[in-house]
């Protein structure tokens, strides 16, 4: 076929599909018309008198009453939500039908589908037929378009011998050309590709545990989210009103990944980075990792038991860090309510007191201790006071020595504040007794040291987990949960995307004691493989009933011991369905980047899982070895020539003691606006889960030496780019080039 013949079949298949993609805009005009009228209506009731929150049975009447307008916004949704086109595959079939997949179904008048969703069992075909097994399709075909305009067409022939003669096939393949294009500083979305083995792992079932596992760049991330969606559409009910929540290791994470879910239509998702899953029950939101020493220690499922004795240390002794006496209330008690002096004898209080402790959470036992002594002294009124009982309550409940007793006896204690008391030697020496060794004590008073100013501490991602551990043992402080607001509000100083279904599903339970935590119907956590122990406690409690899907990889773990870890994750499988999917194709690295990265993590850790990779540019990593005092002019130069050689992201992912360093040569680079725009500098620990077009990684030995994770971490930090990987090891000025010791015997 000569370039003509091919240019013009590709101008004619672009009309007939631009021919089908206007229908489909059209009939789509009729509807949005439609869907705003309906959304509107909806959205009146969405608002209520209480202002910027839902209130829970407004919630629960919008599903009622109004089930079409809340789909009607959703299509809306769609339609506004940024993506790479609405209709973007086509199938032709054996029988001769045609069918079109989108993001959403679209019907025409007579209810004959224009587009079918992509998540619709009629949909499956487009995802997994092969040439081996065809599964009645002729050709499937990939249409790229911007805004509604066709601009480019794909075509893979999967049975040749019932196609007829003359159908054009175009182009060499949609994948790849998916695979080729820049990176933008967001993660896209890849319903047009999905492959065959993903496609198995985003339909599976929901009930249990689904893992899915692989190496860097198999997919394993934007899997799960489709595999978000997927659920959404096909138990909108139950995944809807329940909640999903979406946990990832950093911040700069959930950013990465935040429109794809949105692109697929799916806004009732809550995202959470691993450092505000608490946010529920605590105002924080922490970003600062610990070293790695330290964190390994906070994460250890051991800390359970030193949390447990540290709030069985008496609060006067807890606050101020000194040891002192047990707390007392001796003498006898004396309230007088309308004229009548009621005296509870102090042996009486003890006897109150031991009743009321045994068997609940330090902050309900306060609830209960004030009830008890209430009704101590209302058994003490003489007959025919005259006054009804809740009238008896409120006049005594805010008495000074009631008021006087309960501080005494059961303060109120707040997690922060109790976590606080790590910083001091003997809390620490006292609670850690036995259960973490002298050096490990040590390493934890220094982490907490550095803590800021009280009220406004720093927490690290691991303490938060800590933090959540404390709530659960001490109960929620009752006397402040009265005044919360139903929902999180919008100025909550948390990093949450509050979604619609939050407000929906969050329910308001009438037991005082019950806990607290937002509870999900299923949770999808990433990066499984650094969750630690005290983390996966920290996430069960939020999906106490939930079904999960976990993503991860061992090879890429930054922690050391996987035993403590496997029985974290075997307690929450427990005897439940199990269901593993393994990605095997690399989609992300080329072949000459990968077969580097594999050869560094197959070193320390042989049984790593390598996937293939899928394509290859035949550029070699380019190590380099430069003076410290040349590392300006380097990043110089290797910014300049990247950036005209890809037409993407720059990555400079460095060890976390140096990114100051260098951020502020970074600063200091003489390049355009537009370039700067385009080079991201971030830790190790950061670069987890992301990916950039060229990467350039500084100092792996440091890399090496930061990290517990050793060398895994460094299999991280090269498996980013999606074309080019540039490394530098760092000499002492003067000292001869010599590589770094990462790359002995590495050729
Ligand atoms: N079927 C596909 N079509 C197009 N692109 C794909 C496909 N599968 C994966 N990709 C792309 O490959 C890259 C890697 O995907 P992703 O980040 O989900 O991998 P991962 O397994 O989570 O990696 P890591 O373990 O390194 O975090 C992304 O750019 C993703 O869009």
């Amino acid at each position: 076929m000569t370039s003509h013949d091919i240019s013009s079949d590709l101008a004619r298949e672009l009309a007939v599909e631009q021919a089908h993609v206007d229908k489909v805009y059209e009939r789509l005009a009729i509807a949005t018309k439609d869907a705003q009228r309906a959304a509107q209506a909806g959205a009146s009731r969405y608002t209520s008198d209480r202002g910027d929150y839902l209130r829970e049975e407004d919630a629960t009447s919008v599903y009622e009453r109004d089930v079409f307008a809340y789909q009607a916004a959703k299509r809306l949704a769609v339609l506004e939500a940024e993506h790479e086109g609405l209709v973007f595959g086509r199938l032709d079939l054996t029988n001769g039908d045609t069918d079109y997949i989108g993001r959403i179904g679209v019907h025409d008048d007579d209810y004959e589908p224009l587009v079918i969703d992509w998540r619709a069992r009629a949909a499956e075909p487009f995802y997994r037929a092969t040439a081996a097994d065809p599964m009645d399709v002729i050709r499937r075909r990939v249409l790229r378009c911007r805004d509604d305009r066709v601009i480019g067409i794909e075509d893979d022939l999967l049975d040749g011998a019932s196609a007829p003669v003359d159908l054009p096939v175009i182009g060499e393949g949609a994948l790849m050309a998916a695979l080729s294009r820049a990176r933008g500083h967001q993660m896209r979305d890849i319903v047009a590709t999905i492959q065959g083995e993903q496609d198995e792992a985003i339909r599976a079932p929901y009930q249990g545990v689904t893992i899915i596992s692989g190496g860097p760049g198999t997919g394993k991330t934007v899997v799960a989210l489709h595999r978000a969606a997927y659920l959404l559409y096909t138990h909108r009910r139950r995944f809807e009103q329940g909640g999903v929540l979406v946990v990832g290791p950093s911040d700069v994470f959930m950013t990465y990944i935040e429109r794809v879910l949105p692109s697929l239509g799916e806004e009732s998702v809550t995202l959470r980075s691993v450092g505000s899953v608490p946010s529920d029950v605590l105002p924080v939101d922490a970003h600062r990792t610990d070293d790695s020493r330290a964190a390994v220690i906070k994460g250890s499922v051991r800390m359970v038991d030193v949390l447990a004795r540290l709030v069985q240390v008496p609060a006067t002794v807890s606050v101020v860090g000194r040891t002192g006496h047990q707390p007392k209330l001796d003498r006898d008690f004396l309230v007088t309510v309308k004229g009548n002096a009621l005296r509870l004898t102090g042996k009486s209080l003890m006897g109150l007191r031991r009743q009321t402790v045994r068997q609940t959470k330090a902050n309900h036992a306060r609830r209960a201790g004030r009830d008890a002594i209430i009704s101590a002294l209302w058994d003490l009124m003489p007959p025919d006071h005259g006054l009804e009982r809740d009238a008896f309550t409120d006049l005594v409940s805010d008495h000074p020595a009631v008021v006087e007793a309960l501080n005494t006896w059961w303060p109120t204690q707040h997690a922060t504040v109790e976590l606080r008391r790590l910083s001091y030697p003997e809390v620490v020496a006292r609670v850690a007794d036995g259960l973490l060794d002298a050096q490990e004590q040590l390493e934890l008073l220094a982490s907490f040291a550095e803590l800021g100013a009280e009220g406004h501490e720093d927490w690290s991602v691991a303490d938060v987990a800590l933090l959540d551990e404390l709530v659960s043992l001490l109960g929620t402080p009752l006397d402040e949960a009265a005044d919360e607001p139903l929902f999180l509000t919008a100025d909550a100083q948390v990093s949450e995307i509050i979604t619609l279904s939050d407000r929906l599903t969050h329910e308001r339970t009438d037991d005082p004691y019950a806990d607290r935590f937002e509870t999900f119907a299923h949770v999808l956590v990433d990066e499984a493989q650094d969750i630690t122990p005290m983390q996966w406690r920290m996430l069960r409690r939020r999906g106490a009933q939930a079904s999960w899907t976990i993503v991860g990889d061992p090879a890429q773990s930054s922690w050391p011991d996987r035993h403590e870890l496997d029985a974290e994750i075997r307690a929450l499988v427990g005897l439940g369905q199990q269901r593993t999917f393994r990605m095997s194709t690399n989609y992300r690295s080329p072949a000459e980047v990968f077969d580097l990265a594999a050869k560094v993590v197959s070193r320390d850790f042989p049984d790593a899982d390598l996937p293939t990779a899928v394509r290859s540019t035949g550029i070699a990593p380019d190590l380099r070895t430069v003076h410290r005092g040349d590392l300006a002019d380097t990043l110089q130069e290797l910014v300049d020539d990247l950036s005209t050689q890809v037409g993407g992201t720059i990555g400079v992912i460095t060890p976390p003691a140096r990114q100051y360093d260098i951020e502020e040569l970074l600063d200091g680079l003489a390049v355009d606006d537009a370039v700067r725009d385009r080079v991201v500098c971030v830790n190790t620990l950061q670069a987890k889960g992301l990916e950039y077009d060229a990467v350039i990684v500084i100092a792996p030995d440091e890399i090496i030496a930061q990290h517990i994770g050793g060398s895994r971490i460094l299999y991280v930090a090269l498996t980013r780019p999606t074309q080019r990987l540039v490394t530098l090891d760092l000499v002492p000025n003067g000292a001869a080039l010599t590589p770094g010791a990462w790359r002995v015997d590495l050729d």
